[in-house]
C-alpha cells in the first residue's frame, strides 16, 4: 500500500522567515514540504523574445529557485518535494541537486522532448523523479514516462491552473487520479490545488496518497489538525478501497 504523504505548499509560508516556517510545517506534522520553483528561461528570451513573451512563461508568477534551496537545506533535512514550473527543467537538475532538493517534478508539457534524459540525470542527482500535468494535459501523455526504462516516480495531478497558491480545486481531475490508480496500485500520485477539508474526500476516495496543500494549512488557526485530517482522509480511503 502506497504511504500518505502530507507536503505543505511553501508557497503560502511567509518566505521572509522559510526556515522557521519549514520547521513549524514539521512540528505540525508534514512529510514533505513542497516547494513550487516558477520562473522563466532566461536563455529563452535571448533566442527569441516574441516567443517567450507568448507562451515561453510557464506561468505568470516567480517564486524561488536553487539558491534559496540551498539556503533551506542547511536549516532542515526535511524532503523538499520541489515542483517546477520552468520551461526548461533539464537547466535546473545539477543546480537543484547540488542544492539538495529530494524529488524534482517537472511538467510534462515541457519536456516533450528530452523526458529520458532529463529523468535520467534526475535520478544520476539522487532526487526522485516525478512528472505533473496541468489540467488540459490529458492522462495518457504520462503512460510512457511510466512504462520505459527510464520511469518516474511519482505523478503530480494539478488540480488548479499552475501558477498561484488559493485557486479553487477542480474535481474533473479526479478522473485522471483514478484512472492512474488503477493502471498503477503502488504508485505516488500527487495532488496540487485547492486542497483542503473541504475538497480532500474526493482526491483521497479517487486514489491519491500525496496531498499538497497551500493557503488551508497555512490559513487555518491549527495547521497540526488540518495536516491530521488529511492524513486521516488518505488511510480511510485505502482502508475502504
Ligand atoms: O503548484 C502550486 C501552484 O501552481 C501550489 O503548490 C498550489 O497552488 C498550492 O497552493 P493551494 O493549496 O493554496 O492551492
Ligand atoms: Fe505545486
Amino acid at each position: 500500500m502506497v504511504k500518505a504523504i502530507i507536503a505543505p505548499s511553501m508557497l503560502s509560508s511567509d518566505f521572509a522567515n522559510l526556515a522557521s516556517e519549514a520547521e513549524r510545517m514539521l512540528n505540525c506534522g508534514a512529510d514533505w514540504l513542497h516547494m513550487d520553483i516558477m520562473a522563466l528561461h532566461s536563455s529563452a528570451v535571448t533566442e527569441c523574445c516574441i516567443c517567450a513573451l507568448q507562451d515561453g512563461h510557464f506561468v505568470p508568477n516567480l517564486t524561488l529557485g536553487a539558491p534559496i534551496i540551498e539556503s533551506l537545506r542547511k536549516h532542515t533535512k526535511a524532503y523538499l518535494d520541489c515542483h517546477l514550473m520552468v520551461t526548461n527543467p533539464l537547466d535546473y537538475v545539477e543546480p537543484l541537486g547540488k542544492a539538495g532538493a529530494s524529488g524534482f517534478t517537472f511538467h510534462v508539457e515541457a519536456s516533450r522532448d528530452n523526458w529520458q534524459e532529463l529523468v535520467q540525470k534526475i535520478k544520476s542527482k539522487g532526487m526522485k523523479p516525478g512528472v505533473s500535468l496541468k489540467p488540459g494535459t490529458p492522462i495518457e501523455e504520462v503512460y510512457p514516462l511510466l512504462d520505459g526504462e527510464n520511469s518516474v516516480e511519482l505523478v503530480l495531478v494539478m488540480t488548479v491552473e499552475p501558477g498561484f497558491g488559493g485557486q479553487k480545486f477542480m474535481p474533473e481531475m479526479m478522473d485522471k487520479v483514478r484512472t492512474l490508480r488503477k493502471k498503477y496500485p503502488s504508485l505516488d500520485i500527487e495532488v496540487d490545488g485547492g486542497l483542503g477539508p473541504s475538497t480532500i474526500e474526493a482526491a483521497t476516495s479517487a486514489g491519491a496518497n500525496c496531498i499538497v496543500a497551500g493557503s488551508s494549512v497555512f490559513g487555518a488557526p491549527d495547521p497540526a489538525q488540518v495536516i491530521t485530517l488529511l492524513r486521516g482522509s488518505v488511510e480511510e480511503a485505502q482502508k475502504r478501497s
